[in-house]
């Protein structure tokens, strides 16, 4: 069976990851939590998967291609640093980075791409997502992964149109902006709505994660199929085959 490495190992989604692993196929290698040593883990597994801190990332990349063991990155709150760092890991091994592991939100992901190319710039696109009172970042990773899915079905990058928030006289909504609204509270796992509002109609279309199971499902698999690939950037989309 393949062993999994996980960093993050007793968050909730690292304890997530190992109650179900059996039943997916993999054993547990073995785990590193704040104040571990990423490197002999690296050594041991035969792939990685990472839900712990942004902080971490550049120890955990660096032990990872050391050893030369595959990673899937499901850690959020990542900085345009911290990506320039995972383009460069994928030079060395395979990676997998991205804010959600789930079916759901990798198909909903593919029809907002879908929504945001047919209609035009004038349908406003507003993306609200609601977490538990634990989450450390905001807009969460799967709020941000559906935005850029907007912008590129628009032919534009994110960092050109996002809004994070509004708050006092913010002025008339820019056209061919998108806006992000976080709200936070409560055991909530995961919602995320995506909002098309034309002249007189709306569309949404959203996700609600019900039980961390969905995530920690889905970086099991996405590690599986990395196991043995290539260098280079892998999408979920490729995995589950959507
Ligand atoms: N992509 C996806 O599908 C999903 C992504 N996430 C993301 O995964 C991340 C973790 O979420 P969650 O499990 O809820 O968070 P938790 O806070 O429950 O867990 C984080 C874990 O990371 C560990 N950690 C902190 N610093 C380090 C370090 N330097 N090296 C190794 N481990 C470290 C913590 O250890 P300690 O307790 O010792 O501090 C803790 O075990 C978040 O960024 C979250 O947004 C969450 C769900 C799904
Ligand atoms: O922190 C969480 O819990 C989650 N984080 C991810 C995110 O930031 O989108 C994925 C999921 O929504 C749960």
């Amino acid at each position: 069976m393949t062993s999994i490495g996980i960093y993050g190992s007793n968050g909730r989604m690292g304890r997530a990851i190992a109650t179900i692993a059996e039943g997916e196929g993999a054993t547990v290698a073995g785990g590193v939590d704040a104040g571990g040593d990423p490197f002999p883990l690296a050594q041991t597994a035969d792939v990685l998967v990472d839900f712990s801190t942004p902080a971490a990332l550049e120890s955990h990349l660096a032990a990872a291609v050391a050893a030369r063991t595959p990673i899937v990155i499901g850690t959020t709150g990542l900085m345009p640093t911290h990506h320039a760092l995972i383009e460069q890991a994928a030079d060395e091994i395979a990676v997998l980075q991205t804010g959600n592991t789930s079916l759901g939100v990798t198909l909903l992901n593919i029809l907002v791409r879908e929504a945001a190319a047919r209609l035009g710039p004038d349908w406003d696109i507003e993306i609200a997502e609601m977490h538990h009172r634990h989450k450390v970042d905001a807009p969460s990773g799967t709020a941000l992964l559906l935005g850029e899915a907007a912008a590129a079905g628009r032919g534009t990058r994110l960092a050109e149109v996002r809004v994070d928030s509004r708050a006092g006289l913010v002025g008339a909504r820019s056209e061919g902006t998108i806006g992000f609204a976080s709200l936070r509270g409560g055991s909530v796992v995961g919602d995320h709505q995506v909002i098309f509002a034309g002249e007189g109609e709306r569309i949404e279309i959203g996700h609600r994660g019900e039980d961390r199971t969905i995530f920690a499902r889905g970086a099991l698999k996405a590690a599986l199929w990395l196991a043995g690939r290539a260098p280079g950037r892998y999408a979920m989309a490729e995995v589950l085959g959507l």
